[in-house]
């Protein structure tokens, strides 16, 4: 500001010396880097375990600043920022995101409503799966079949849809309930009518008790082993009706230090995760979610993606803090915004793939 004064005045005596100047005064005059500024939308138990302090502190670093967005104030009247991240759904909160894109059409907003809507039921959001084509891998979804109406005409469907039992019994609706978590193992054909439609019924498939996280952070690919339910062996009676089951893969039960059998623990081939992952992003429009993978038999390379969540637990996923920084560093460098110390990228390799 100082500097632009004094050029002010000289510019008052000489016209000529106004031209050869002016590139000097554009130079000083240029704004400073200013923070990158993320407003963040979601609930409280996400806030916990994502807003951790080494995602602010490292992301302060490189000039990005993490703001909660306040519910009961409208968005418009918030920010300005650059970037919006969210997990909320409903009506309003859609309509707030469209008048802030009005308002500010330079915001990224992360995810789009829409796309993740796709996701909210396990029919939906599996299909984009079901329809790739990877070459030398086999991925697809087990066989599956959409329950909507009384639970009665199960037995029928299902063997009119030649399933084979057990089958998972998983809520049609993935809306972040615990209801809508509450799985159950359906091992023989009469106990189908006890089931709770709306549901998917889908083929298990052994795998070898390992599954496996594959978490995507725009085009950062990071995976995990979580343990997850033990194979069914061919012609166990011992198992017969509906077995509801726990949160058999939820972080408690991280398979990372297990003494697995190797070949079950073997993480799928870099290879595949960048194909598939890159697919899905572009077919899905997301770029914030994970996939929930099983190799049949433990062994082999047919694999099967059985969930998709977004914006899921990546709190704990290895290294968040960095990955997640360096997403949005690449989100500022896309609209051509400097941002203080943005420079680097973290570059700390876990054995995992960036596409
Ligand atoms: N088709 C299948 N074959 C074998 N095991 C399965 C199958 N589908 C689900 N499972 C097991 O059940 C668990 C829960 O299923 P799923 O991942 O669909 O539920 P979710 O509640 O959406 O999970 P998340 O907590 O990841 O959102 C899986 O982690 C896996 O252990
Ligand atoms: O609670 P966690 O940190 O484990 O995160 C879980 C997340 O819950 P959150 O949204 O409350 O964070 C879940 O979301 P909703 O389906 O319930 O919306 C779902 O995405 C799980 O797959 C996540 O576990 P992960 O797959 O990453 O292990
Ligand atoms: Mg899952
Ligand atoms: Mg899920």
């Amino acid at each position: 500001m100082i500097v632009a004064r004094c050029v002010g005045k000289k510019l008052q005596n000489s016209r000529d010396v106004r031209t050869q100047i002016a590139p000097a005064v554009m130079a000083v005059a240029s704004p400073p880097p200013r923070s990158f500024t993320v407003g963040y939308a979601l609930t409280s138990k996400k806030i916990k375990s994502f807003i951790q302090p080494k995602l602010e502190s490292h992301a302060s670093t490189k000039g990005i600043r993490l703001v909660a967005i306040d519910r009961n104030k409208l968005l418009t009247e918030q920010g300005p920022f650059d970037v919006i991240l969210h997990k909320i759904t409903g009506k309003e909160w859609r309509q707030q995101l469209e008048d802030y894109k009005q308002k500010y059409p330079d915001v990224i907003v992360l995810d789009p409503p829409e796309a993740i809507q796709h996701l909210r039921n396990r029919q939906s959001m599996l299909q984009d799966v079901a329809q790739l084509d990877l070459c030398d891998c086999h991925v697809g979804v087990p066989r599956q079949l959409v329950i909507t109406g009384d639970a009665a005409s199960i037995p029928g469907s299902v063997a009119k849809a030649g399933l084979r039992l057990p089958l998972v019994a998983k809520p049609l609706v993935a809306d972040g309930t615990a209801k809508s978590h509450a799985m159950s193992l359906a091992y023989d054909k009469y106990c189908l009518t006890e089931l709770d439609p709306p549901l998917v019924l889908q083929e298990f498939v052994n795998h070898g008790g390992v599954l496996f996280k594959v978490y995507i952070v725009g085009d950062q690919i990071r995976v995990v082993r979580r343990f997850s339910l033990p194979d069914v062996q061919e012609g166990e009676d011992n198992c017969s009706g509906v077995i509801p089951f726990p949160r058999v893969s939820c972080a408690a039960a991280t398979a990372e230090e297990a003494d697995l059998d190797p070949q079950a623990a073997e993480l799928p081939p870099p290879q595949l995760l960048d194909c598939l992952s890159k697919e899905l992003r572009r077919r899905l429009g997301l770029r914030l979610f994970n996939l929930d993978i099983i190799r049949e038999g433990g062994a082999g390379n047919r694999y099967y993606v059985i969930d998709i969540n977004y914006f899921p637990g990546y709190g704990k996923m290895p290294d968040y803090e960095f990955v997640f920084t360096d997403f949005l560093l690449s989100l500022a460098r896309s609209k051509g915004q400097l941002v203080v110390g943005g420079g680097g990228a973290h570059g700390g390799g876990s054995g995992n793939t960036s596409s």
